[in-house]
């Protein structure tokens, strides 16, 4: 509770002061109001200067409680939106290795659902902050009318919290399994939309997305939830009980114990029922509690600090790219995926290679021998179990992994497609004749074109063999010095198979870049300045034919001229 509290005074220091401040001024007339009805009761002359100070009070309760809700909504949207960001910096940050081992439905349901419950029940802080005393002076001014009372309504509350807290508790554990019943469900909403083909084309895998999937999952959150409201509403009721058990007590019990003046019984009625108000949002904002510690411990298995929060960089990391003027080199690299307890597990290396600046290495090797891990080890994407890496023999160090990155252009088998380039160096005029000489010439002008203002491309409704294309020329356009390709031509035909191999290699060979080739297009091997082959976890070195022999001479002009 203590870091929600310190987590939205970070947020807005202010607003949750003016929050508090507003709550605790209605709070103040509120008792101001009691204290002025109870004399006007006993027998206060109906003078228009208490007839006044009533109105004013009124007006003013009101008025502060309206302030108060402003602010309250205010803190919770600014809450929900500090809360995701913190989210997503954190999320955009995690090494690919850790976010690959985080569930993606969950990771989805907590940016959706858990930053909203957690931020809703934070703008109700202010509330208890305010709510809390004023129960606390008005038990105090029970005490002071008569210590018999006071004794009593302490043990009643003491009932009715002992009770809550016992259903509470088996409500947060329906919340929690609720919460994870959730992640399923957005699993099933995933797959709705990446199966959408399969599942049009299938009735049968519809069916079982429907009814083994989507029904069951959507029926226990359902009766999970239910169960966990009811049981608040249930302790809600006790302390209802507890309540009214109390009122009863000083109506018809308290006098036969001892004579207590008609005058003092009434004054502790009223407070009893003034009282509902700020009990009633009390009790009412322990299940948003209740919720609320279930999406902390969502959130805090992405974000573990709720304090502490970097912002991200805002300079590039580029400027601090290693020089790279010689060659790349693994030594004694190894990698393994933990596939868990058992020993299914992927062990690569130890790899020793060279990459030299300026050649076109192709990597090759059967499926699953571990090409694609190997490229994003290289690229750094994947840091090394063991082994060090060398950018013209000088090793990378761990402080270095984000430079030594953004020596690498990579687009992958399966990697996404941006619609845009938005985020990439240079001028925006620049940019936008390089991409529309880029779509020139890896033929898709005509299909495709450039929205220079936006910086985006104008569709991304293309065929497979196009969207690797687009997906290149924005590998391209980053203009870094290495560029790893993977599988790139599988899907392109025979005709563009042979102009990426013959030519677009060549011209960016000799515009400069280095090229790590991940393929399985043996045919086209020849044009490698190396072949390296990935058996076993190793990687041997074949000797292709000479490329001098394939490509003669040199172009010397750039691709995206
Ligand atoms: N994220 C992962 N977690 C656990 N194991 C993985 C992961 N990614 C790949 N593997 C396993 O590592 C091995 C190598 O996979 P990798 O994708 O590197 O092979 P590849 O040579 O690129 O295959 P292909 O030619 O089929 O693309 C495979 O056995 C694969 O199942």
């Amino acid at each position: 509770m203590i870091d929600l509290v310190r987590f939205l005074l970070g947020c807005s220091r202010r607003t949750v002061l003016a929050s508090t401040a507003a709550g605790a001024a209605g709070g103040v007339a509120g008792v101001a109001l009691i204290a002025l009805v109870r004399r006007q009761l006993d027998g206060g002359a109906p003078a228009p200067a208490a007839a006044m100070a009533f109105l004013g009070l009124c007006v003013l309760a009101v008025a502060m409680r309206v302030a108060s809700q402003v602010a309250m909504v205010r803190l919770g949207q600014g809450a929900v939106r500090e809360l995701t960001l913190r989210v997503v910096r954190r999320t955009l940050r995690l090494p690919l290795r850790e976010f690959e081992s985080i569930d993606t439905a969950g990771l989805l349901a907590t940016l959706t659902q858990d930053v909203v419950v957690l931020a809703n029940a934070l703008s109700s802080v202010p509330q208890f902050a305010i709510n809390v005393p004023i129960v606390a002076a008005s038990v105090a001014y029970v005490g002071w009318l008569s210590p018999l009372l006071f004794l009593c309504g302490v043990s009643f509350a003491a009932l009715a919290v002992a009770a809550y807290m016992t259903l509470a508790r088996r409500a947060i554990r329906e919340l929690r399994a609720a919460r994870r019943v959730q992640d399923r469900l957005v699993a099933a909403f995933q797959a709705m939309g990446s199966g959408s083909r399969e599942l049009r084309q299938h009735d049968g895998r519809r069916r079982a997305l429907l009814h083994d999937s989507l029904e069951p999952a959507s029926a226990e959150l359902r009766d999970r939830s239910v169960r966990a409201m009811a049981t608040f509403a249930i302790a809600d009721a006790w302390s209802q009980l507890a309540f009214f058990g109390f009122i009863g007590f000083v109506l018809f019990a308290a006098p036969r114990i001892q004579p207590i003046p008609t005058g003092t019984l009434a004054a502790a009625v009223l407070v009893v029922l003034y009282l509902m108000t700020p009990l009633d949002v009390i009790i009412n904002g322990l299940p948003a509690m209740g919720r609320a510690r279930v999406a902390l411990g969502r959130i805090r298995a992405l974000v573990p600090a709720m304090d502490g929060d970097e912002p991200e960089a805002a300079a590039s990391t580029a400027e601090a790219r290693p020089a790279f003027r010689e060659s790349l080199r693994l030594d004694g690299v190894t990698f393994r995926y933990r596939e868990g307890a058992d020993d299914r597990e992927f062990r690569l290396g130890p790899v020793d290679l060279e990459l030299r600046a300026g050649e076109v290495v192709f990597l090759a090797g059967g499926n699953g021998s571990g090409k694609t891990t190997l490229a994003k080890l290289i690229s750094g994407l994947y840091e090394p179990e063991a082994g060090a890496v060398l950018v013209d023999g000088q090793p990378v160090g761990d402080d270095d992994q984000a430079a030594y990155r953004s020596l690498f252009s990579v687009v992958f088998a399966d990697g996404h497609l941006f619609g845009d380039y938005r985020g990439l160096p240079g001028a925006p005029d620049e940019l936008a004749r390089r991409a529309g000489a880029g779509l020139r010439r890896l033929e898709l002008a005509g299909r495709v074109e450039v929205d220079g203002e936006s910086r985006s491309f104008s569709t991304l409704d293309l065929s497979q063999g196009q969207r690797r294309r687009l997906a290149l020329l924005g590998a391209l356009l980053e203009d870094r010095p290495i560029l790893v390709v993977d599988e790139w031509a599988a899907n392109q035909d025979p005709t563009f198979k042979s102009v990426f191999y013959h030519r677009i290699l060549h011209e960016l060979r000799a515009a400069g870049k280095t090229l790590l080739v991940v393929s399985h297009d043996e045919t086209y091997f020849e044009v490698a300045d190396r072949v390296l082959r990935l058996s076993e976890g190793r990687v041997v070195e074949e000797t292709p034919a000479a490329p001098d022999a394939i490509w003669p001479g040199t172009l010397g002009r750039g691709l995206l001229r």
